[in-house]
């Protein structure tokens, strides 16, 4: 079976810097994969060029077999990308942002149909802001757009997340809708791989976590356990930053 994505000697240099040195991953159908690490190590980079947003300068990439320049579909792709305002300058309405999660699968004989609206309520309704879907998304504040950003990933009915921080600014209410939403789609067959700082309420939906230091996976397996003052009781967030006591530990 092809997988989501493959990624063999992956290397990125932005600005002549390397940020990438040679990442080889693979993701599997179903997994829920958390990519974590201190702020600059490379994870957003990681997943844009696993989308073909960031081109390798060595190593391969593919996309359900195929690389980023050749696959056409991107229909199986929801990307929520990083704190991106949802509104890009254009004053457009929550829906129509969510609606245009739609868009690749249209086409000049596949207009919007009741299918889409159907799947355009569904993920209004999941990230719940059907009552601001007529409010320009410009006039949100951060985590709602990032809602949105969610929603718009959900309306197209991927066979892959990818999200960058998608609980960022989120409030925890939301986040824990978040997580039984994303737990649906894991049920349902559809693959994630989300970067995240803290896991909070999708600790649980994590199959496996990748923990990259200066552009080099350095751990791959269990999330990274909280320790000392933070592994007591009732400070539950999970450390990206310290894999290096894991039994795991890959270098
Ligand atoms: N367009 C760019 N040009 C030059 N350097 C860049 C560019 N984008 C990112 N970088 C650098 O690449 C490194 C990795 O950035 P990246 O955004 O992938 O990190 P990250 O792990 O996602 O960080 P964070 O946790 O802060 O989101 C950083 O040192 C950053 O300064």
């Amino acid at each position: 079976m092809t997988v989501p994505f493959r990624m063999t000697g992956g290397e990125v240099r932005l600005d002549r810097r390397p940020v990438l040195r040679g990442v080889d991953l693979t993701v599997e159908p179903g997994e829920v994969l958390a990519v974590m690490g201190p702020n600059g190590s490379g994870k957003s980079t990681l997943i844009r060029s696993l989308l073909g947003l960031i081109p390798l300068s060595a190593g391969r990439v593919e996309l359900y077999g195929v690389p980023p320049s050749r696959f056409r579909d991107w229909k199986r792709v929801g990307y929520v990308p990083q704190r991106l305002s949802v509104g890009g300058g254009v004053p457009a309405t929550v829906r129509e942002v969510v609606s245009s999660g739609r868009i690749a699968r249209q086409s000049r004989f596949r207009p919007f149909s009741a299918a889409d609206r159907r799947a355009v309520d569904r993920a209004l309704e999941a990230v719940g802001m059907v009552h601001r879907a007529r409010d320009s998304a410009q006039e949100l504040s951060g985590g709602q757009q990032q809602r949105v950003l969610i929603a718009r990933a959900l309306a197209g009915e991927p066979d892959v997340f990818v999200m960058d921080e998608p609980t960022a600014g989120v409030d925890a209410a939301s986040q824990e809708t978040l997580a039984r939403t994303l737990r649906d789609q894991v049920a349902e067959g559809r693959t994630v791989v989300l970067v995240a700082h803290e896991l909070g309420p999708m600790e649980p939906l994590i199959t496996r976590s990748v923990v990259l230091e200066n552009g080099l996976i350095t751990h791959e397996g269990a999330p990274p356990r909280p320790r000392g003052e933070c592994a007591r009781p009732g400070h539950d967030h999970v450390h990206p930053h310290a894999p290096a006591e894991e039994p795991h530990l890959l270098s």
